[in-house]
């Protein structure tokens, strides 16, 4: 990670803000054309949903994460500067940017807290090449947010960034920031908490017949029976059309309330387009260079009593199909960590995630990141796992396009952010939808093994696709 300037000091009032932007500005070449400023503000408690609600315009582009059983949200709005970029190549283009705007960015204030500094927000396509005409995101993009609203706990971080060149105005840049930010700390008083119930009826299609996804994985199961392939996640898609537009605000507090243990995250285009949802698999996280990975696959239903949930539990754990559907996730991750000349550790068996509706088979996977190895390429080196795509993966890739009449775009790709530190979340987008006005479109999949029943794997997708469908509102 490029060392960027810090200051301590703190930004009081606009006029404070007038004579640092000024200060920026003088420092500028023609070798250095233009800097980014980051200053970060420690704020009372805040709802990052509330100012995304109140603060954020629909023409923006925005991110939004949360984790609300470990008391995290962040949200981020509105660009200082971005890249859109396709090709294979994308990750380390995505990394060559964040490297470049970090040498040229001045970071002041409130440094030492959670999520304070500047972040870069990335999203990326599940395949490296999107030419679809109507896809609704790029390959790769990569924002630093005009605004970034985060929480810990009860700490709370407002953050502006601001690009200074020669044409800022800066007189007007004061004002409007300064306005800006007594805005969002206003927000503090705006609570969204209650479920939004979900009051009409959507009519909803398949993408893909359900005959023909049957047809798909018993094609699939005669492909691993040849073995050329041990494992295939194949997903199915629906359209849904409701009597008017989504609330975007409410179904998301609906999905961090029925899912406290999953990654609420809402990605919006800047043209309408939004995309959301409940995602239980994290694929990096990197907090001082120790490195977390979740090996996330084999699942099966809740229980409606504890008898029955014990029951479906001991079934998962002892399932030599989801074991085997489990470990060939594990073992690809702690292969390709390893070529990158990490040491990851991971326990023999796997335990159990439970979420609201369903559980999963789960291994945490740990190693300490040197810090010569940037987060990027641990994400190249693992997306896509076995968990979303197959093994091996370039044959599963193939099959995955013959076999989907539909475009992945962002489902089942990583999205997340990159901070000043080389700390870094990053989950895989799957139950989700891509929302916009009054339609919607939602992913879910299934892995795909020897002694898959297809029957079987459209439940367990229904299962999911149910919960994300009932979160809308
Ligand atoms: C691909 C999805 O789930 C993956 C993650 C966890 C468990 C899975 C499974 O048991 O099939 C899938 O591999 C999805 O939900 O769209």
């Amino acid at each position: 990670m490029p060392i960027i300037q810090h200051h301590a000091n703190l930004i009081q009032d606009c006029q404070e803000l007038n004579q640092f932007l000024s200060a920026c500005k003088q420092t500028l070449s023609e070798k250095r054309p233009s800097k980014i400023v980051s200053i970060s503000w420690e704020a009372k408690s805040i709802d990052p949903l509330a100012v995304l609600d109140k603060i954020c315009h629909p023409g923006e582009i925005h991110f939004y994460g949360e984790k609300a059983k470990q008391g995290e949200a962040i949200a981020a709005f509105g660009t200082a500067i971005k890249l859109k970029i396709s090709g294979n190549n994308r990750f380390f283009q995505v990394q060559q940017f964040i490297e470049s705007c970090l040498t040229n960015t001045t970071a002041i204030g409130a440094l030492d807290l959670p999520f304070s500094g500047p972040h870069f927000f990335c999203n990326f396509t599940f395949f490296d090449e999107d030419n679809h005409r109507d896809s609704p995101f790029p390959s790769a993009m990569v924002f630093l947010p005009k605004w970034q609203i985060s929480r810990q706990k009860n700490r709370c971080i407002i953050i502006s960034n601001i690009l200074v060149n020669r044409n800022l105005n800066i007189e007007k840049t004061c004002e409007n920031t300064w306005q800006k930010y007594q805005e969002i700390n206003l927000t503090k008083s705006f609570k969204i908490s209650h479920l939004h119930d979900y009051k009409f009826a959507l009519e909803t299609q398949d993408v893909t017949d359900k005959r023909n996804f049957n047809l798909s994985v018993l094609s699939a199961l005669e492909l691993i029976q040849q073995e050329q392939i041990s494992k295939i996640v194949l997903a199915h898609a629906i359209d849904v059309k409701a009597p008017r537009p989504f609330n975007l605000i409410g179904s998301l507090n609906n999905l961090r309330q029925k899912y406290p243990d999953c990654h609420v995250f809402s990605l919006s285009n800047g043209k309408g387009k939004n995309f959301i949802g409940a995602s239980p698999e994290r694929l990096i996280k990197i907090q001082n260079q120790e490195l977390e990975t979740d090996a996330l696959a084999g699942s099966a239903p809740r229980g409606k009593t504890l008898i029955e949930d014990a029951y479906f539990a001991e079934k998962l754990l002892t399932s030599q199909k989801d074991r085997s559907e489990h470990e060939i996730v594990s073992n690809f991750i702690v292969q390709r960590l390893s070529n990158l000349g990490l040491n990851p550790q991971k326990l023999p068996i796997p335990s159990l995630l439970k979420l609201s509706n369903i559980q999963h088979l789960w291994t945490p996977i740990v190693g300490k990141i040197p810090i010569s190895i940037h987060p990027l390429e641990i994400l190249a080196e693992l997306h896509p796992t076995p968990a979303v795509a197959g093994d091996p993966r370039d044959i599963a890739l193939q099959q995955i396009r013959r076999y989907e009449n539909f475009n992945r775009s962002v489902y089942a790709a990583p999205l997340g952010w990159i901070d000043h530190q080389g700390n870094s979340e990053f989950i895989v987008g799957i139950r989700s939808a891509l929302i916009e006005s009054d339609r919607a479109r939602l992913w879910a999949g299934a892995g795909i093994v020897a002694g898959s029943d297809p029957e079987k794997e459209l439940a367990e997708i229904q299962l999911k696709l149910q919960a994300l469908l009932k979160a809308l509102t």
